[in-house]
């Protein structure tokens, strides 16, 4: 279908020759065919802000392409000065041609380019004041079901705020819960908002945030999750260092207990079928507690856990504590029972990636793990996923976003990632899931030493020292708190932070790890200088898979 040259001699004339190439044009703007777009305004001079540059319906190139989905015509269109809100003799404009034709990424496009539609009066009004935002659907891989109606959400308090979102305390139909609110809507924000609202809606385990739906009808868009009362750890760590804040340094048992939940969320997330999700952004800020952690000695003790719930530790009730648990309770299991529970849990997904797995099983120890961990991503290239030596999973391509999410790592600064940020992706390297488990090792270092990895360095220094000279974090004899951290437990995280990747254990091999260091740990009292008369937990006394005392959510 290849356009005539301006023909003076035509029996048509110029004008009609003209009408043709326009013709044309929006034949080819319909079917996203950019090359042949530009090559007929070029060779007929035509003008995309001409008002004439239409058919004679008055639907223009932008309309066309917007109603067929035809994403790079409609944003070669918008970047050359096309106008954002013609209206055709149907009284449409491109946006309700992009939302009528379901293409959600468009509509977003067209909305940050000022994109509007009609009103019933004529008037153009923003896409979120009209009845057909219901018909968005921005989120394609996201189960209706989920929607929340907005109107049942009352937010109470701000309790946090990220890059994109800002975290409320809400009620929602009576229930307290934690509301991110969207603040923009440009390309990268709703990037990550998909990828969150995508990964939350498909993982369920006690250790991952709890996902109770989605505002995506309408902006502000919002994700409602369980409320963690614990907020961050980095909350918890902001709290230790501030008596004001009512928080103290967990006991090293605790600190333990934690690691393990850490590690079993992420063990869940790692080995997950048939999509694994890598979590990719690991720090302080995206692991949260279900409690409050430790209040200050100087603020009064919370009140102690109310004993009816089975599976929670109870100090007046020790033969509620489990089936073959101690009788006999030292100041150390009442402390922990009664101010060191609750759990971790991840949270913040928003870089996640999920990676599908397309081979057998591979067989890790004795357990049988189905990981992505010998599918690399390239963190320069475009999505490039590339399996190694045929052993495990392979990775399919992500989408446009988790490449663009790849090259850009997000970094958020002194409380961001930074810190904790694998040596392979600083140096912009392929890379897989063991870059979760490197950063694990720098929250866990933050946990048992009590300060954060490289703590007197600026972080990007820290971070480019260990990508560039193997710089890692040293441990003090003691910890900042006087507490001993287990030679063992020192190994186990120098090995999670291990420059070569592929020595970098599993999740669930941590886990086999933590389990067996937490049954020589004493329970102590923190920072009370009180030695509990407490012995050693030895097995059978307590199950090495809850802890001496369960932790309780
Ligand atoms: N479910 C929740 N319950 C309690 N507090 C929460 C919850 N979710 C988030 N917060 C608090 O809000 C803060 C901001 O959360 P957000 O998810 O925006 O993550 P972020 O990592 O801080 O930012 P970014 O989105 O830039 O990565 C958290 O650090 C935490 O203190």
């Amino acid at each position: 279908m290849a356009h005539q040259p301006p023909d003076q001699d035509s029996l048509h004339g110029e004008n009609a020759a003209r009408r043709q190439a326009i013709t044309e044009l929006l034949f080819f703007a319909s079917v996203g065919d950019l090359y042949r777009c530009k090559k007929i305004i070029h060779a007929w001079g035509l003008n995309i802000k001409d008002a004439s540059c239409c058919d004679y319906d008055r639907r223009t190139p932008l309309h066309l392409s917007a109603a067929e989905g035809a994403f790079s015509v409609v944003l070669w269109l918008l970047d050359h000065g096309a106008e954002v809100n013609p209206i055709d003799r149907f009284k449409r404009t491109p946006l309700e041609d992009a939302v009528r034709g379901d293409h959600g990424d468009l509509a977003t496009l067209l909305i940050q380019r000022g994109g509007k539609v009609l009103d019933k009066e004529g008037n153009l009004v923003e896409l979120a004041d009209s009845p057909l935002a219901g018909n968005v659907r921005i989120f394609t891989d996201y189960d209706p079901e989920w929607e929340i109606d907005p109107a049942t959400i009352k937010q109470t308090e701000k309790i946090g705020e990220g890059e994109f979102g800002v975290v409320y305390k809400a009620n929602w139909n009576g229930t307290i819960v934690a509301v991110k609110v969207l603040k923009e809507t440009g390309a990268v924000a709703l990037g990550d908002f998909r990828t969150e609202l995508n990964v939350l809606q498909k993982v369920h385990h006690p250790h991952t945030v709890q996902f109770l739906g989605a505002v995506t009808k309408q902006t502000p868009f919002m994700i409602v999750t369980e409320y963690m009362v614990g907020g961050s750890l980095a909350d918890l760590f902001r709290g230790a260092s501030s008596a004001a804040r009512g928080q103290r340094f967990p006991s090293m048992w605790r600190s333990i207990q934690l690691a393990l939940d850490m590690a079993r969320g992420l063990a869940y997330l790692h080995n997950r079928s048939p999509q694994a999700v890598i979590h990719r952004d690991l720090s302080l800020r995206s692991v949260l507690l279900s409690t409050q952690t430790n209040p200050h000695p100087a603020l009064p003790l919370s009140p102690l856990i109310p004993a009816t719930t089975p599976g929670r530790c109870d100090p007046q009730k020790p033969a509620n504590l489990m089936i073959g648990g101690p009788k006999v309770f030292t100041e150390a299991h009442k402390f922990i029972c009664r101010e060191e529970t609750g759990v971790l849990k991840i949270a913040d997904f928003g870089l996640s990636k999920s990676l599908k797995l397309t081979k057998p099983k591979r067989h890790n120890r004795d357990s049988a793990t189905n990981t992505p961990d010998n599918s690399v991503m390239n963190g320069r290239a475009n999505s490039t996923h590339t399996p190694k030596g045929g052993l495990g999973a392979s990775v399919h391509s992500a989408t446009e976003h988790d490449a663009k999410a790849t090259q850009s790592y997000k970094l958020t600064g002194e409380t961001g990632s930074y810190r904790y940020m694998a040596p392979e992706v600083f140096r912009h390297e392929p890379y897989n899931n063991k870059v979760d488990v490197y950063s694990f090792a720098m929250i866990c270092f933050q946990l048992f030493e009590g300060l954060p990895p490289y703590w007197n360095m600026d972080p990007i220094e820290a971070a480019r020292a260990a990508a560039l000279k193997g710089l890692r974090p040293t441990w003090g004899a003691t910890n900042k708190h006087d507490q001993v951290v287990p030679a063992r437990l020192k190994r186990l995280v120098e090995t999670c932070w291990s420059a070569d990747y592929e020595s970098r254990p599993e999740f669930v091999e941590v886990i086999e790890e933590l389990e067996q260091v937490i049954k020589e740990v004493k329970m102590e009292l923190p920072e009370t200088g009180k030695r509990p008369t407490s012995p050693k937990l030895t097995p059978g006394v307590a199950s090495a898979e809850d802890g001496p005392c369960c932790s309780v959510q």
